[in-house]
Parts: structure tokens; sequence; C-alpha cells
């Protein structure tokens, strides 16, 4: 499709600026700053009401920030020529109930212009969507179906998805992430809020958690799975002394069970390994790491320990 570009200056696509958000006395959003590069996917995480649709609205201009700015490829997603390189998928699908998907779908294709036909069909394929149906007649998940095949058909350059892969089955959860990361490869720039941590974590190149409209945390997948506990069971040919692991380094808890002990360690494993080396361990499993102790505490009111 036609699409007129704003001079590359840098500018990350989706760029928000100390974007605060204020419903009376309730600070829905505050002083956030997020940005996300071309080719990103930034995963916003957060418990209910911690902000995250707020300041997704307020990105695609549904909604008026208090203070600050959220900016889109440039400019705001109330310039219509940056508003048609954007995909939206929101949290509470609202579509035309009379008009049959097809329909819908054409019309959407119209007013983007350039849409390839045989793509939005590849996409309904994908997603197996009957078009032949009234959105009305739709499941949810069928529904959301369709706004996903209408925020893709464009190829979009930027993709504002609020909880995407809500009422969709795990299967077409798995080829909503699919297409998502295709976009990427094509250097789109990806805001995903979720719940999910282990769909975040499948797909993200970043993380940011809300909490109360603040983000608490922003990190790499890399760096916060560096920090993240593990957990170790090790099984020994014997039985194993209470104090074994007392004054391990990294050991943050550690349960004995006959033979064997179940380990909780945070970052390296080496000063647990040198402890047990020579005292008959048999056998050691390692569960996965395990991001969701680091987010629970971050999910908690009062911040957990962090
Ligand atoms: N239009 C509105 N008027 C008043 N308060 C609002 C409005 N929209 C959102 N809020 C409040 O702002 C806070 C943030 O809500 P928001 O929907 O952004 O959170 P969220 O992180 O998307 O939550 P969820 O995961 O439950 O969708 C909540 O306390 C919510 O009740």
């Amino acid at each position: 499709m036609t699409t007129t570009r704003p001079v590359d200056d840098g500018t990350p696509p989706i760029d928000i600026r100390r974007l605060t958000k204020r419903f009376g006395p309730l600070t829905a959003v505050d002083t956030l700053d997020l940005t996300v590069g071309s080719g990103e996917i930034y995963g916003l995480l957060g418990p209910n009401g911690a902000g995250k649709s707020t300041t997704i609205r307020a990105l695609m201009g549904f909604v008026n920030a208090t203070s600050g700015t959220a900016g889109l490829l440039g400019g705001t997603a109330r310039d219509l020529r940056l508003r048609s390189r954007v995909g939206y998928v929101g949290g509470d699908v609202v579509l035309d109930r009379g008009l049959r998907a097809q329909h819908l779908l054409n019309w959407y294709a119209d007013l983007r212009g350039g849409v390839d036909p045989d793509a939005v069909d590849a996409l309904c394929r994908r997603l197996s969507l009957d078009t032949d149906r009234k959105i009305g007649e739709l499941s949810t998940g069928n529904r959301k179906k369709v706004a996903i095949v209408q925020a893709f058909m464009h190829r979009p350059d930027v993709l504002v998805l609020d909880e995407p892969t809500v009422g969709l089955d795990p299967l077409l959860q798995r080829e909503v992430l699919n297409l998502v990361r295709e976009r990427r490869a094509d250097g789109c720039a990806v805001l995903f809020s979720s719940h999910l941590l282990p769909e975040v974590e499948d797909i993200a190149d970043r993380v940011g958690i809300l909490r109360e409209g603040v983000l608490v945390r922003e990190d790499t997948i890399a760096s916060l799975r560096e920090e993240a506990r593990q957990r170790l069971e090790l099984r020994f040919s014997d039985d194993v002394a209470p104090d074994l692991l007392d004054g391990v380094d990294g050991v943050a808890s550690a349960e004995v069970d006959g033979h064997t002990v179940h380990v909780v360690v945070d970052g390296s494993v080496a000063p647990l390994l040198r402890r047990v080396a020579d005292r008959g361990v048999d056998r050691i499993v390692s569960h996965d790491e395990d991001l969701e102790d680091i987010f629970f505490d971050y999910y908690q009111a009062d911040g957990g320990a962090r």
C-alpha cells in the first residue's frame, strides 16, 4: 500500500513520554516512559487495573492524556495517514454485528487501500475463520479472529495488541504469536499487552511491568532469565544431613526429603555444585527457570521483596 513515511530521525515508532492519565482522583497511568523500536516486540504486563489498556487507548488516541505524549510513527494516531500504518486489536472487540465477516473485512481493506485479497484469505485460513457468517452470529473467539485479520491485513508498521489472544484456543494463540513474529521480521514495532507471562516470555524482546499505573520494572527477557530462580532436585545415594546446604551462596531454600533435596537457587549454581560434589550426589534434575517468581513479586500490591 502507499504510505507516507516520516523522515527517519531515529524516533522510535512507539514513543510514550511522561504519559499520565487521570480519571477524577484515580491516576490510571503515572508519568510513563515507554518506547518500542522497529523490529521489536514489547510485552506490557500487569495485574488487572494496572493501566495497560489505558496506556494503549491513549496511544491509539481513544482517550486524551492528562499530560505527557503518546507518539506513534513520529506523530500521533489521530493523524489518519499514520493511523493507516497501524494495526490494532482491542481488549473489547466491538464490531458491526449485522455485517458478514467478509463484508466487514472488505470494508477495512477498502478503507486502507492496496490490501492484497489473497493475503486476507490466507490470514482467514490460518485462523480458521468462516467469513460467511454474520459478526453477531460468531462466537467471542471468532469475533476476535476478525479483529486480528483486520489488524494484520495491511502489513502494518506498528501493531498495538491489547490481550490479542484472550478467547482463542491454544493452537490459535500460537498462530497469532506466529503472525506477530512474522511482522517483527518485517521490522514492525509491536506493543503486546497480556496477563500471561508465558506467552509474553515466549515472544517479547523486552517486557515492562505496570503496577498501579507505574512502570515498576522494564528489562529484556534475556536479563530477566539471568536472575530467574532455578529449581533443582538433587538425588543422593544416602540420607541427606539437614544442614548440608546451610550457608551456600545463592541457595534461597532447601527442603530435605530422604535421599532428595529440593533446592531453589538465585543466580549461579556453582557454589551449590561445589558443596555437593563429593557428598554422594547421583543425579541433578533441573526444572525450568521460573520467571513467574520474579513477576509475582512485582504483582503484589506492596511490591514484594524487590
Ligand atoms: N473510563 C474510565 N473511567 C474511570 N476509570 C477508568 C476508566 N478506564 C479505566 N479506568 C480505571 O483505570 C485503572 C486502569 O485500568 P486499565 O483498564 O487501564 O487497566 P488494565 O491494566 O488494562 O487492566 P485489565 O488487565 O483488567 O484490563 C483501573 O483502576 C480502571 O478502573
